[in-house]
């Protein structure tokens, strides 16, 4: 049983907050991207940092004495035999620009020596100058590649400052005295690129939402942007913890350098901290995509070159400490940063650690403020309408004249705006007023794209080769409470582009619309208790039938838990769902879809509730099912709803628009349009013998009705169109009908008012005609360009 009369109101910021995160965490735990990305690979990377730990760093001689080495780890030990003016430049510019410290040797044997022998703990390299333009580089190192790339980078250096020195031999001095320098270059760039793409991760899941109009549909259902995107953040900086944690304390337990150490809380400061501007960073990044597929295809690649390359550069050029102003402007990049502050703890640099948890807080920080920005810049735009008769843009050049209905309802609207005096209060429940929407569209052209234009998807669009399209051209009504409006119209008369822009998937050129006495474009909570059915169904794979009704209703009203319970069963027994109840959106049919989109957008009892075309592929018992169930929920409601369906707007609407081509034609009550439009009526008349007696009987049709035209029709029956130009009653034509039916042989016949589906069709011809003088345009009508 579904509670009646309940109080629904909008749940507070919280209890948004936290349905969201109970939504996020539903779909993650079913997404196996996640696993991989979001707790496999920072794992397999905290494994590889210990196991290397294990196997690249050698332990300590007896003599390690690192603390009272009173050598710097920095230090390059230099020969000065022989020196020259050259290579006095070389030692300058690197002392300049790599801040290396330098150890004078007396003599050239002494180096290898000095390396054997004195123990250095974290001893890098040395070089010798030997002969006049001749060069000797010392490594302590056991693994091949690292000198060798050591020795390109000397060569480079030489290159680079103009410096002609002939290298003459690399000596790889092998110690198993001194600790050796490869895993403290190593493990942050392997924890790096462990923790690396759980951001791209979480930011194609923004930008899903946008492409897929998730967020907008989720806003629409009352949820508050603040909640979206907080919501959103901390359920990705939950997740982030739980493998940084985890990772850290078996970091620590298994003693590695720099975080087992004095500096334990700072590395833990560190990793957590790490999250806070690296999450943000993604949420930045991902506004560079509109569409989920591109930010798939680029955003890890993307992210990862961004942020770990600069890192691993800067590893390599300055070993032991970046300066200043690199390490400043690179530690925007959450990466680079915390690789920085890794390589500072393994170095036991206390000050850099700190320094770089600040401007990870600070930088995190940045990356919020701009998140808000960036949200508020990518709202929809207001574009500059054009009245210009004489421009390129298609006009619509029947001369009608607009319709006393609808001329009334205008004037009503504009009346209720102009009395308000800003007091919005007593307002319908949705009034539209004036709003016009265009587009530019490509102009059709039998020109084939050139290849240029094949590979960037199409001709640029100009003002040359673009048409503007009214897709909504100036229209006002309101729907009062208790009311159901509908919305009909042929394909591409604007019924959508309306609803898009209450809505607020679109924003009008100009005009306004109010919701409950809100402007959708100035009041920043306009939708507090909408419901939207939006054309396609916006669902979200991985939820269940019963999960999707669980977090509409959440994000909607209040309710406790019974209240819920009663009212996701209501739902499910009245679209007959059961038995799908714990299926996945993924796994239903068309119909059970649009049936739970439906019921999303009921559910929680919206006062506005906006349906596009809610009956699509419903089959015509489900089809009855929807129009009693509106019917039932109609009350306290105000319901705009667009269809194709004649019969959906006599079950279920009250009032009635007829749209063509972005204008309401006619408005008013369904039988009022019928009154009015359907001027005449139908006559069927079904003769005893359809070969011998037709004849007689359009002789005899044609002499009393003379305006009557025959019609044709499938079946055995004549059928003729009788406009009402002579007032005759249905009553007279019955009368006149059933004297002669036995004289002309008649077997039954039937006269009836012309339909709504008439006055359509009357309308829809005129859509035609527009089209026809739009010279190509049906063949673009559905070309969306942006
Ligand atoms: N984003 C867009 N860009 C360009 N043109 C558009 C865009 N959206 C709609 N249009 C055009 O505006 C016109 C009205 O489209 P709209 O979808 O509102 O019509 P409709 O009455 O809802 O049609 P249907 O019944 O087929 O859904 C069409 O000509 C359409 O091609």
């Amino acid at each position: 049983m579904r509670h009646q009369n309940k109080n629904y109101k909008r749940p507070s910021f919280f209890s948004q907050f936290l349905v969201i995160l109970w939504f996020r965490t539903k779909l993650s735990i079913r997404d196996k991207k996640f696993f991989v990305l979001g707790i496999l690979l920072p794992m397999i990377a905290i494994g590889s940092s210990v196991l290397l730990s294990e196997v690249l760093v050698f332990p300590p001689g007896s003599d390690y004495q690192r603390s009272n080495n009173n050598l710097q780890d920095n230090n390059i030990f230099v020969t000065p035999y022989n020196l020259n003016s050259q290579q006095n430049l070389l030692l300058d510019t690197m002392k300049l620009q790599y801040s290396l410290n330098y150890t004078y040797l007396d003599d050239d044997t002494d180096l290898p020596d000095y390396i054997q022998n004195k123990s250095l703990s974290s001893l890098n390299y040395g070089i010798s100058f030997i002969g006049k333009n001749g060069l000797n580089i010392y490594y302590n190192s056991s693994i091949e590649t690292i000198p060798t790339f050591v020795h390109s980078f000397f060569i480079s250096l030489f290159k680079i400052n103009g410096i002609n020195l002939q290298l003459n031999e690399t000596i790889t001095v092998l110690s198993s005295e001194v600790t050796f320098d490869v895993f403290y270059l190593l493990m942050p760039m392997i924890l790096q690129y462990g923790f690396v793409f759980f951001i791209p991760y979480f930011a194609i899941l923004i930008v899903t939402d946008r492409d897929k109009g998730y967020k907008n549909h989720l806003i629409l259902n009352s949820l508050r942007t603040s909640a979206y995107w907080l919501s959103n953040l901390a359920f990705d900086y939950i997740i982030f913890l739980f493998p940084t944690i985890i990772g850290w304390i078996i970091l620590y337990s298994f003693k590695i350098d720099g975080i087992y150490s004095d500096n334990s809380g700072k590395s833990f400061l560190l990793f957590i901290t790490f999250g806070l501007s690296a999450i943000p960073f993604g949420f930045v990044l991902q506004f560079i995509f509109d569409k989920e597929e591109t930010a798939n295809k680029w955003l890890y690649p993307f992210t990862s070159i961004v942020t770990s390359i600069p890192s691993a550069l800067i590893s390599v050029a300055f070993p032991t400490s970046t300066p200043l102003a690199v390490e400043l402007l690179l530690s925007i990049l959450p990466t680079f940063s915390f690789c920085n502050g890794l390589k500072a703890l393994t170095y036991n640099n206390s000050s850099t650690v700190s320094y770089t948890i600040l401007i990870q807080l600070l930088s995190g920080l940045i990356y919020l403020i701009l998140i808000y920005f960036i949200d508020n810049l990518k709202k929809p735009k207001k574009n500059e309408i054009i009245f210009d008769e004489d421009s390129e843009s298609i006009i619509n050049n029947q001369t009608t004249v607009e319709d006393n209905d609808v001329l009334n309802e205008k004037e009503k609207i504009k009346r209720l705006i102009r009395d308000s005096d800003g007091n919005k209060s007593n307002f319908p429940k949705i009034v539209v007023d004036g709003i016009y929407k265009q587009f530019i569209q490509p102009k059709p052209t039998l020109e084939k794209p050139s290849l240029i234009e094949k590979c960037s998807g199409g001709a640029k669009v100009t003002k040359k080769n673009s048409i503007i399209k009214k897709a909504v051209d100036g229209i006002w009504f309101s729907v009062e409470k208790n009311e159901i409006f509908g919305l009909l119209g042929p394909n591409g008369s604007g019924k959508s582009t309306c609803l898009n822009v209450l809505t607020g998937i679109l924003k009008a050129d100009k005009g306004d619309g109010y919701l409950s006495g809100k402007s959708i474009d100035k009041d920043k909570d306009v939708f507090q208790s909408i419901g939207s059915c939006a054309q396609n169904d916006i669902l979200f794979e991985n939820l269940t039938i019963y999960e999707h009704l669980y977090l509409f209703s959440r994000l909607k009203s209040i309710t406790t838990k019974t209240e819920l319970e009663d009212e996701i069963d209501f739902y499910i027994n009245k679209f007959s769902i059961q038995s799908f109840k714990n299926k996945k959106s993924s796994d239903l049919s068309g119909g059970t879809k649009r049936k739970l989109s439906v019921a999303c957008c009921l559910i929680g009892d919206p006062q506005v509730v906006l349906l596009d075309e809610p009956s699509t592929s419903l089959d015509p018992i489900s089809r009855n099912e929807l129009h009693s169930l509106i019917d039932e929920l109609k009350a306290n409601k105000s319901i705009i709803m667009t269809t194709h369906s004649i019969n959906e707007i006599n079950q279920c609407c009250n009032r009635v628009a007829i749209m063509v081509d972005g204008k309401i034609r006619c408005i008013g009550t369904p039988n009022h349009l019928k009154h009015k439009y359907g001027s005449g009526y139908t006559i069927d008349i079904v003769p005893k013998n359809y070969l011998n007696n037709s004849f007689e009987i359009h002789n005899f049709m044609a002499q009393t009705f003379p305006s009557a035209t025959r019609v044709e029709r499938l079946g055995r029956f004549i059928s003729y169109d009788l406009p009402n130009q002579n007032q005759e009653s249905l009553a007279t034509i019955f009368r006149i009908l059933q004297s002669n039916k036995q004289r002309l042989e008649i077997l039954d016949f039937s006269a009836s008012s012309s339909s709504l589906e008439k006055v359509f069709l009357k309308f829809a011809n005129l859509q035609e005609e527009i089209n026809k003088q739009q010279p190509n345009n049906n063949s673009i009508n559905n070309d969306v360009i942006n």
